[in-house]
């Protein structure tokens, strides 16, 4: 572990690097020089220091003791108090990975109006929910969700593991909270195990899906991880309820965001693929942009959605957000019919915990069959039409 070092004996008090520093790091106290937990280690300051008085040291971390750190924190995501999935998610690995090492789980709410919304959590095995509850809140802005975080983390719980959504909101709250505690931070794992030590072994793709990238936070606490969404299994509900709300306040001045809301527009809500039940996915098996019209009908008939694999969105026949796979998204839906799609290993890793897959493709040997409960040998452009008009006449023999 790294830290800034001031040498206050050079240090003559001039103040530039206090001008100097984006993140608010620095302050003068009692004729001192001082750093706070803001600080990113981005060096900013040392640059700029006329006396060299500055320097980034390490830290010996032996003395880290590990079993100060207990238990798995999990951040709830949502939309103005809508819990998204992915918490239940999270909840549900958190519960697996905490009977290995006899740890409990915890639940992060920070937002506004979310009381009622948070005695959802109640009915699960979660031992307590801190809860931050303010106007401050209403909207997401990184700077005082950290600071409400950060607060949970040092006043209430040093949890040895906290899981964040790979969303977008965790993708950017996770990294800038584990600058705070100059730990870890693992981004978008798609599995996670946990040592008899304590030592979360956080698994992701790594050099184009082509390994499995095992990452370990050896020597800090706590270890932050995001986890993909639709990966991991939801936590099951359970009929009890408890009580294990807490409400929690953090200081006026903690309160006080850089970030202003000037309006907010709502997006047009469209279900994401990842929220989908049933796919059409097309691939690189289609020859023409036009022919894709094909899976949406199926879709459609099937009152499913049309996905696809990488290669069309490159082509930009597709756009990004329908796509599939390690750098797209990740599904799991009832039931998924590939169009033409040879089932690389970036696409099957976002897509292989499907409960039935559907396979259509004209070459056997297609790695896509591996994995295919149902696997049709044959051209897209014949049984697609076929699959259509059976549906449409509402027989489905053929
Ligand atoms: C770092 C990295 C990340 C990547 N991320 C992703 C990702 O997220 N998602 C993704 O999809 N890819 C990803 N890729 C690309 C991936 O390696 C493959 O290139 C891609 O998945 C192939 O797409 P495809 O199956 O549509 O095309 P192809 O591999 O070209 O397969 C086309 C298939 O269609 C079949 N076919 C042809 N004509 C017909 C027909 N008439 N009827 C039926 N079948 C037919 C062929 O037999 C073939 O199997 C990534 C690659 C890298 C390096």
């Amino acid at each position: 572990m790294q830290e800034l070092q001031v040498d206050n004996h050079r240090c003559t008090l001039c103040g530039k690097c206090i001008s100097a520093c984006f993140y608010d790091a620095l302050e003068m106290d009692d004729r001192k020089l001082l750093s706070h937990d803001t600080c990113t280690l981005c060096g900013m300051c040392i640059d700029i220091c006329p006396e060299a008085a500055l320097a980034i040291s390490k830290i010996k971390m032996n003395d880290m003791n590990k079993a100060e750190w207990n238990g798995i924190l999990v951040y709830v995501e949502h939309d103005q108090g809508e819990i998204h999935p992915i918490t239940y998610e999270l909840i549900g690995k958190a519960l697996e990975l905490a009977k290995v090492v006899c740890y409990k789980v915890y639940c992060l709410f920070i937002g506004y109006r979310i009381a009622e919304k948070a005695k959802i959590l109640m009915h699960y095995e979660v031992e307590q929910v801190f809860m931050y509850d303010h106007a401050s809140f209403k909207y997401y802005k990184e700077d005082i969700y950290t600071n409400a975080f950060e607060d949970c983390i040092k006043n209430h719980l040093k949890p040895s593991i906290v899981l964040i959504g790979g969303t977008e909101i965790g993708k950017s709250l996770a990294p800038s909270i584990a600058t705070r505690f100059h730990t870890g931070l693992t981004a978008d794992c798609t599995e996670l195990k946990i040592r008899e030590n304590s030592d979360l072994v956080q698994i992701r793709p790594a050099f184009g899906g082509n390994i499995m990238a095992q990452i370990i936070t050896e020597n800090h606490r706590p270890q932050f991880a995001t986890v993909r969404y639709k990966v991991m299994s939801e936590a099951e509900p359970q009929l009890q309820l408890r009580d294990n709300l807490l409400q929690c306040s953090i200081e006026d001045e903690k309160l006080k965001s850089k970030i202003e809301i000037l309006g907010v527009n709502d997006l047009a809500k469209t279900e994401s693929i990842s929220d989908a039940k049933i796919l059409v996915v097309v691939g690189q098996g289609f020859q023409r942009k036009e022919d894709l019209s094909l899976a949406q009908e199926l879709a459609d008939l099937l009152n499913g959605k049309v996905a696809s694999s990488r290669t069309l969105v490159e082509k930009g026949w597709m756009p990004y957000e329908k796509q599939i796979g390690l750098s797209g998204k990740t599904v799991k839906p009832e039931i998924i019919i590939t169009c033409g799609v040879s089932g690389s290993i970036q696409f099957i890793s976002g897509m292989k915990g499907s409960k039935n897959i559907i396979a259509i493709n004209t070459d056997i040997n297609s790695p896509i069959f591996k994995i295919a409960h149902q696997p049709i040998c044959g051209d897209l452009y014949e049984i697609l039409p076929r699959l259509i008009k059976k549906i449409k006449s509402g027989s489905g023999k053929d």
